[in-house]
């Protein structure tokens, strides 16, 4: 067996050198996330080649570059600009400030699939969707001379479309406010992403349909009890319908931000108090209104040996997804609290825009 790492391994490694800033080789490129890029790596990366700053399409229709890739855009990168540039084309704080950051040039032609998959590879990061790339002659012997990870295009497209396998780690009994017979079970993907949480109340019979809540993660309205959102009140009265009947399932999936991460998140809010809403605010960014991928929950739930759930949610698109993968969902059970004057307008926005019932 080879001791090196393989391709799944190879694709986490590349996550984690995006995140801190060096150059990985996706295909027949060498790219680097514009949120972490070094005037130091610009310059190098500069000398490879006519380097190109791809986006997403979302992130172009804020900033009026054409899209002529479908889903994503090449931007040229100017000759005299640093990463400052760079930096203000993939992040929208400064959008109202700096209006004049164009014209950008945006390729058409050529082949833009590996410049998807590492705007692909820079989202599952959890980084702002924008990233440098140049390509090169030689992409493996540019590899193994400076040390970069490198995988393959048809590597990275598969890992970022397959879904994630997951293993139970560990569990253990954890006695609650709400009931006493509470276990928290731990499951570890194989792809080194982010662990995911199941709170286990009582013993629910596995035949049967158990009340079941995929919680998303939420670190302000969960821990801080922030009043932007409903989340903390949704967590808890979950937990304590729960405890009431005396068995349920509440997974705590780590996809913070509808899966773009606190940081990421962060800058929503910070849009979000320059006027735009919780789904304008993630268009700007780069993302879609919600880059969950909801196979995981489905996935632990099927692990753990249920098949069929009572779903606590006002989010249709959970039911179709639970539905879409294998898990059959008798009863939708509503979750209506939380509702607070800071959050009234971010729940009309889900209700009109995402089609949450309220
Ligand atoms: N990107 C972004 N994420 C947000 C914002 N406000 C809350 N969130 C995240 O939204 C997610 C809400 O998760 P859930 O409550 O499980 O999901 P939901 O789609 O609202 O559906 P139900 O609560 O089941 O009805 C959490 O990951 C929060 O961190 C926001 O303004 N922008
Ligand atoms: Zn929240």
């Amino acid at each position: 067996m080879p001791l090196g790492p393989d391709s799944t391994e190879r694709i986490a490694r590349a996550r984690g050198d995006l995140r801190m800033g060096v150059p990985v080789v996706v295909g027949g490129l060498v790219v680097a996330a514009a949120e972490t890029l070094t005037p130091d790596r610009l310059t190098a990366l500069r000398g490879l080649g006519g380097a190109v700053l791809a986006i997403t399409a979302r992130r172009a229709a804020t900033l009026k570059a054409r899209p002529y890739d479908g889903d994503i855009a090449r931007l040229r990168l100017p000759e005299d600009v640093g990463p400052d540039w760079v930096r203000s084309v993939a992040e929208p704080a400064d959008d109202l400030a700096k209006p004049l950051l164009g014209p950008f040039v945006a390729l058409r032609g050529g082949d833009a699939a590996a410049h998807r998959a590492a705007i692909g590879l820079a989202k599952s990061a959890q980084l702002l969707p924008a990233v440098l790339a140049v390509e090169v002659a030689d992409p493996t012997a540019l590899a193994d001379a400076e040390g970069l990870t490198r995988v393959t295009l048809a590597e990275a497209a598969a890992a970022l479309a397959e879904e994630t396998h997951l293993a139970e780690v560990v569990s253990a009994r954890v006695p609650l406010a709400v009931s006493r017979a509470g276990r928290v079970h731990v499951f570890r993907p194989a792809d080194g992403s982010e662990e995911h949480y199941a709170v286990e109340i009582g013993s629910p019979p596995r035949a049967e349909p158990v009340l079941a809540r995929l919680h998303s993660a939420c670190f302000t309205g969960d821990l801080l009890g922030s009043l932007k959102c409903d989340c903390g009140a949704q967590l808890n009265a979950a937990l304590a319908q729960m405890g009431a009947e005396g068995a349920g399932v509440l997974l705590y999936l780590n996809q913070e931000g509808r899966g773009i991460g606190l940081a990421n998140k962060m800058r929503a809010y910070s849009l979000q108090d320059q006027g735009f809403d919780t789904v304008e605010a993630n268009h700007r960014l780069g993302f879609e209104d919600d880059e969950r991928d909801f196979r995981i929950g489905a996935a632990i739930l099927r692990e753990m040996g249920f098949s069929a759930v009572r779903l606590m949610t006002n989010n249709p698109a959970k039911i179709e997804m639970m539905r879409a993968n294998g898990i059959e969902v008798t009863d939708r059970v509503p979750l209506k609290v939380g509702h607070t004057a800071e959050n009234a307008r971010y729940l009309a926005t889900k209700a009109e825009k995402s089609g949450h019932l309220l």
